[in-house]
């Protein structure tokens, strides 16, 4: 069904092309891209660690596996590249403070001691209060740019139907509420 514009909206000046766009552009554009937040936690032979990412996708449900894109300059990439394990937490409603938390400059300790955790297989922290949880092993890393891509297979699961969601889009935390009925 096609649904016209209102009139105040056909008659703004449209945007202009952006042509070759430089990491500003880029990332200005990228804003519009709504996405979950979710902390990524590891522990093992190198320790325990977390961070925040937007940059997490699913890759085929078979075998379960999703991406997690990790910069090489965070001071937690030695540790995750070490352990090879991880678990995806998503963020509920409510986690903003936690987000930020997590993608700042804290200290790793003050991180975890901000909230609950328990573990499944691996022994990465599982997030109490999720909407979901991908407990992962790590089979294989793609360097591009500054980051690596973490391709992760799911060898465990959680899954909450208790809390709203929760999105950044336009450099903003949104609650997305669960549809009811
Ligand atoms: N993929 C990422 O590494 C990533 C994603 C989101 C936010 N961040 C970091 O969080 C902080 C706040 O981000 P913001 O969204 O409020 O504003 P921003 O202007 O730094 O980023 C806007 C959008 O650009 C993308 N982006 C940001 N940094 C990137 C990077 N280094 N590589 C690839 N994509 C990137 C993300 O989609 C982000 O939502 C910044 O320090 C940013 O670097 C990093
Ligand atoms: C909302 C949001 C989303 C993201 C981030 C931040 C925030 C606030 N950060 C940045 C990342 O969390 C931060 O660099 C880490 O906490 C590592 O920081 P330290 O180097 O340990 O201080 C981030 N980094 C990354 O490598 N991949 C990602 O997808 C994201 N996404």
């Amino acid at each position: 069904m096609h649904t016209a514009l209102p009139p105040e909206a056909a008659a703004a000046p449209q945007p202009l092309p952006v042509a070759a766009p430089d990491a500003q552009a880029f990332r200005h554009a990228m804003s519009c891209l709504g996405a979950a937040v979710n902390i990524i936690t590891t522990d093992g032979p190198a320790g325990r660690a977390g961070f925040t990412a937007s940059a997490v996708c699913s890759v085929t449900d078979t075998p379960p596996t999703l991406l997690v894109c990790l910069n090489r300059t965070a001071s937690v990439h030695p540790v995750f590249a070490a352990n090879q394990q991880l678990c995806v937490n998503t963020l509920a409603a409510g986690h903003e403070d936690l987000s930020n938390l997590f993608g700042g400059k804290t200290p790793m300790a003050a991180r975890f001691a901000a909230a609950d955790w328990s573990q499944l297989e691996t022994g990465s922290p599982v997030l109490a209060g999720a909407v979901a949880s991908f407990d992962c092993r790590i089979t294989q890393t793609v360097s591009v740019g500054t980051h690596d891509i973490l391709f992760c297979r799911v060898v465990a699961l959680l899954r909450s139907d208790k809390h709203a969601g929760l999105v950044y889009f336009d450099r903003r935390y949104h609650p997305v509420a669960r549809h009811l009925g």
